[in-house]
């Protein structure tokens, strides 16, 4: 972990409660949503909702959720709360105040991904137990419930054939997913746009995961990053779980709402 501003988390949501602008941005799976089988049945716990909505109605203060998901998948997840901000696919694809956003595809990307939805079908009807979700700009290997070996072995095969198909693709390691994308934004281009886009004066990003990495990198002082779980980090702060997470942001919306903003 990087060194804190400050020496507890509860005195860094103290002086983030204050700034003038704040942009809470959340990872979703694994930080505000726990794990299942199916990604179309994750949902945020019930304490990480109502934490969220009562940020949401506190003024001068955005937030975002910023995920690996395709934003049609993170709407439909995280339910699109009224005012949140998305940013799907790490960066790739915005929705926000109803406006969708993401790079233009020329022919030559869009026949990489038609080349890369080829390879990984292969590579997944050859391991039986994993699974391909499509995304606008690549696709994730799932790989949850099989067993160390056979979710290794599907990872290696899924990098061998996109790496002998020369397609130059951004490959991404998740929890029980990899990700082969033919965009390489990652999360910390989306809060730097998230910043400029908002006006921010300070951030909180949470993330659970290697991608959120990016994220927290892109963080400077006077923001707040905050790890769930376990695993190397740059993050300042560390909770185990999103029921911690969902804590830390009601600790803030209240902190927030009280400087009477
Ligand atoms: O950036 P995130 O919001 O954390 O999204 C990362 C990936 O989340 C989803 O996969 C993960 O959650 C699934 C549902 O709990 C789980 O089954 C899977 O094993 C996890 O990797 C999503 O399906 C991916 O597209 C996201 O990139």
């Amino acid at each position: 972990m990087s060194e804190p501003m400050f020496p507890t988390l509860d005195e860094a949501l103290t002086r983030l409660a204050s700034t003038e602008h704040l942009l809470v941005a959340l990872d979703f799976d694994g930080t505000l949503a726990p794990f299942v089988d199916n990604p179309e049945e994750s949902r945020a716990i019930p304490e990480a909702r109502d934490a969220v909505a009562r940020l949401l109605e506190v003024s001068h203060t955005t937030v975002a959720f910023v995920s690996g998901r395709a934003v049609d998948s993170l709407s439909r997840a995280s339910e699109s709360p009224d005012g949140i901000l998305l940013v799907g696919s790490h960066g790739a694809e915005y929705r926000f105040d109803g406006v969708d956003t993401h790079p233009p595809l020329s022919d030559g990307d869009r026949a990489r991904v038609a080349t890369l939805s080829g390879v990984l079908a292969v590579v997944s009807s050859e391991h039986p137990g994993t699974w391909v979700e499509a995304k606008p700009a690549g696709f994730a290997l799932h790989t949850r419930g099989l067993p160390d070996e056979l979710e290794l072995a599907a990872n290696e095969a899924a990098r061998r054939a996109v790496a002998d198909a020369n397609l130059q693709v951004k490959v991404r390691d998740g929890k029980d997913v990899i990700e082969f994308s033919i965009l390489s934004v990652t999360k910390g281009d989306a809060l730097r746009h998230l910043r400029d886009y908002t006006g921010a004066t300070a951030v909180l990003y949470a993330g659970d995961d290697v991608t959120d990495e990016d994220g927290f990198a892109a963080l400077g002082e006077g923001d707040l990053s905050l790890k769930c779980g376990p695993g190397d980090t740059v993050a300042n702060y560390r909770v185990a779980s999103p029921a911690d997470v969902a804590a830390v942001l009601a600790t803030l919306a209240q902190e927030r709402a009280a400087t009477g903003r």
